[in-house]
């Protein structure tokens, strides 16, 4: 690393490393969703987690998330496994350094489009910072719907109020599975453009499940499930690259 400037070198760092095998169930029901699947996460770099359905791309994500225990193997975020950490730690981790992006948006039906926002940083001890906060609420077209309550709000609204508090804190690593599935083409570049934005500015891991080639050309990478295990890589993808790749995993 001699002569690598500083910045590269966090660039470098390993943020998550995994190495996972995960069956549901016992006997002759047991279900076996990732057959052994090693991966490592750059700090600073966005991943895209594409695969037929079932091919184990949410459970994967799960159990990098700590959502999910593994049935063996190490999950390491930066430097801690968090396979062997009491659900304590593990609870304190997620809601210190993770940031989630689910399509169930699990916003609280009582809180308003606004307190939802600030939910995790007022969680966490932390105080948002006002201009973030704006930045995000406006170029996610929130300012409007601020007052409201998740049932007054569309699907696509409580999807883009769900990034704002996922990305409100700039948690280190950002999990998001489908984060652009309930929004129309518009709203869905937003949101990825503001992924991308947190991994270029903020130098923030996002690691996003998505079946779709569109959004899985803003990140760095793809990694390609299939039958619960890694099949192919693709680097710098674009959007024609990714088709050619799932028709050849599908086809
Ligand atoms: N809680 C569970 N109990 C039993 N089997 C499960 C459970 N969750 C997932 N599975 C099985 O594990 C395998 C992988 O599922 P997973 O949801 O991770 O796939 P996926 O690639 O995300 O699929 P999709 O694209 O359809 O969402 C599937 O065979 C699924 O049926």
């Amino acid at each position: 690393m001699i002569g690598t400037p500083p910045d590269e070198r966090v660039r470098d760092q390993v943020m998550i490393a995994a190495d996972v095998v995960k069956t549901y169930g016992a006997g002759d029901g047991a279900v076996t969703a990732l057959r052994g699947i090693s991966a490592a996460f750059t700090r600073g770099r966005f991943t895209a987690i594409m695969g037929p359905s079932g091919s184990g791309k949410s459970t994967f994500l799960h159990c990098l998330a700590g959502l999910d225990t593994v049935t063996s193997g190490t999950v390491v975020i930066d430097g801690v496994d968090i396979t062997g950490l009491s659900r304590t730690r593990l609870t304190e981790l997620r809601r210190d350094r993770m940031g989630f992006v689910f399509q169930s948006f699990n916003l609280l039906p009582m809180l308003t489009a606004a307190e939802n926002i600030r939910l995790t940083g007022r969680l966490a001890g932390r105080h948002a910072d006002r201009r973030w906060f704006d930045t995000l609420v406006d170029a996610l077209g929130l300012r409007e719907r601020l007052d409201h309550r998740p049932a007054e709000l569309s699907g696509g609204q409580q999807q883009r109020v769900a990034v704002a508090r996922a990305l409100l804190t700039r948690p280190e690593v950002v999990f998001t599975d489908e984060p652009t599935g309930n929004l129309d083409s518009r709203s869905g570049a937003e949101v990825l453009g503001f992924l991308r934005t947190a991994v270029d500015s903020y130098r923030q891991t996002v690691v996003m499940v998505t079946h779709d080639p569109v959004a899985a050309a803003h990140a760095d990478r793809v990694l390609f499930l299939a039958d619960g295990t890694i099949l192919d890589e693709l680097a710098a993808p674009t959007i024609d690259a990714v088709h050619a790749r799932m028709r050849k995993l599908e086809g």
